[in-house]
């Protein structure tokens, strides 16, 4: 029924019903019959009938215990039968593709009244097309493949082909140029990394955390090689067939035997004696999207070095599933080749310069990895200020307990800092050249990577404290928080696990030190 066809009632009327035969509440307005629900209720029906409940208004006793999202599935949705005579709804119902209100749910650059130095009109053209077609297309797809554990649908990666946003996640640069970028609203020569800031960013805000790696995940890391250094006729079919959501492709490096380690790796390809064909063989552990993937850009040891091949599904190439601590959206597996056949011309880069292949994407993927960490730092205060407002104990919201607001500056001070960290370095990726990128950035990228992820844990383990058994229950009002202290490790590991990210950035710190500085 239709906001305009429902009935209208006066709280008098609605008071009423208010026997177990014959039970309505108000919630915000809305008027729900529940006499026959109230059996079915997960809370229980003696809730509903307690005092103050039956008749009357429930907004606030609803709202300490569910999320607004319970009243819009859709067999709770059809409960309501009315609302009430000239009163409109006080509740903020957030409308798709718009901002949050929540003080710092937004970066400043979003918030009403402030100013940024570095986006300018097209990316908050931008940013306001993705907010829609992440609510719209990405949003109800994350949801229900977090459910069922199924890959993200092919249908949204083709829509957002269509848009040309699969390339876009591979940041600015020729392959942008003569596109038509989000029906036209930015131009191939004005993306920059901020626009790319703004996908990375909008995609996280969904929260869920393996469908953001099950979403195109291995293509982001596992195309560039291909892009950059495949021989042209290998590189325009496979990049067309991943872009247009036909193929995927991951980022096959990662043994059991070696993570980090990269020199480590003990996967081989030998030439066959022709030289026309690589024989792979090996394991590849822990590879994002592999479950599903068609092509895995894959790092070989070979006689006197390491090389990059591109190997395409096929016999003697087997996948499959690791059960992880987030879903299996996102297609993590254990991969093994015996005696795959790999034609010569898939060699991705210099033989035996594969190191160099492999190592020119780590500062891209590192950095996408820290704009989606900060977003979902974001998401987290978000929950947090909205649970301790509406959240009463001892008779107060929870937000009057010094101790938590204590906990929640923490928070805002981590995830404000380390957006304008991530601000400064994106500005910096926007002037500098590849090389100058290389030399100056992977420092204080990894060190950046570093402080996000353990900015991320300590705001996770505030969270759980702060909703409590909430914080650890997978449904009901916690289920963000949960999902979030569950998976956010994931971040402190891909790319370069936390310790070694710090390390390296120390390590680039004293390369550069003045030979002759003294205290
Ligand atoms: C249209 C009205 C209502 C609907 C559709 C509804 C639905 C639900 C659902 C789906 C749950 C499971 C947990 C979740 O997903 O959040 C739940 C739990 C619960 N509900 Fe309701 N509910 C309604 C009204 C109320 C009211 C008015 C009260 C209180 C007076 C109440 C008290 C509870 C309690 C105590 C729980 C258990 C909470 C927990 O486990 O943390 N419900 N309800």
């Amino acid at each position: 029924m239709s906001a305009k066809e429902m009935k209208q009632f006066t709280r008098e009327e609605v008071a009423q019903h208010n026997t177990p035969d014959d039970l309505w509440i108000i919630i915000d307005c809305k008027v729900y019959d529940v006499t026959k629900f109230k059996n079915l209720h997960p809370g229980g029906s003696s809730v509903l009938l307690a005092e103050e409940i039956p008749g009357q208004d429930a907004t606030e006793a609803f709202y300490g215990l569910h999320r607004h999202e319970v009243l819009e599935k859709p067999q709770y949705a059809r409960l309501q039968i009315g609302t009430i005579a000239g009163e409109t709804g006080q509740l903020l119902k957030p409308e798709p593709g718009s901002l949050s209100k929540v003080p710092y749910a937004e970066p400043t650059w979003l918030s009403d009244g402030y100013y940024s130095p570095y986006f300018k009109e097209s990316h908050r053209r931008l940013q306001d097309a993705m907010r829609k077609f992440v609510d719209e297309v990405v949003y109800p797809d994350a949801i229900a493949r977090e459910e069922d554990g199924k890959r993200p649908s092919v249908s949204v990666v083709k829509k957002m082909a269509e848009l040309n946003l699969n390339v876009m996640r591979l940041g600015p640069g020729e392959h942008l140029k003569g596109l038509t970028l989000m029906g036209g609203i930015v131009t191939p020569e004005e993306f920059d990394y901020f626009h790319e800031l703004i996908l990375n960013q909008e995609f996280a805000r969904t929260g869920f955390r393996g469908y953001q790696d099950g979403f195109n995940g291995g293509m982001v890391i596992g195309l560039p090689p291909v892009l950059h250094f495949a021989r042209p006729e290998v590189r325009d079919r496979v990049m067309k067939e991943v872009l247009s959501g036909e193929k995927f492709i991951s980022l096959a490096i990662t043994e059991a035997f070696a993570g980090s380690d990269v020199a480590g790796l003990k996967t081989t390809a030998k030439k066959t004696e022709d030289g026309k064909f690589w024989i792979v063989n090996g394991t590849k552990k822990w590879i994002t999207n592999g479950t599903f993937s068609d092509y895995f850009t894959v790092g070989c040891k070979t006689e006197k070095g390491l090389t990059a091949i591109l190997v395409e599904r096929c016999d003697g190439v087997e996948t499959k599933g690791i059960k992880t601590s987030y879903s299996s959206t996102a297609g993590t597996a254990y991969i093994t080749f015996d005696n795959v056949k790999v034609p010569i011309e898939n060699t991705l880069g210099p033989v035996n310069g594969g190191v160099f292949v492999i190592l020119s994407n780590f500062n891209h993927e590192r950095w996408v990895m820290i704009c989606a960490s900060v977003r979902t730092q974001r998401n987290i205060i978000d929950e947090c200020l909205k649970w301790v407002s509406q959240r009463k104990a001892f008779g107060k919201p929870l937000s009057s307990q010094a101790v938590i607001r204590a906990k929640i500056a923490e928070m805002i001070a981590r995830v404000e800092s380390t957006q304008s960290w991530l601000e400064n370095i994106t500005h910096q990726m926007n002037n500098m050249s590849y090389k100058q990128q290389a030399e100056l950035l992977a420092g204080p990228i990894a060190l950046l990577k570093m402080h996000a992820t353990r900015t991320a844990q300590d705001t996770a383990r505030d969270a759980v404290q702060i909703f409590g058994g909430r914080g650890v229950t997978k449904t009901g009002m916690g289920r963000v928080i949960e999902h979030y202290h569950r998976t956010v490790a994931f971040d402190a590991l891909l790319g370069g696990a936390e310790d070694v990210l710090g390390d390296l950035g120390v390590r680039q710190a004293i390369k550069n030190m003045p030979k002759n500085a003294r205290l």
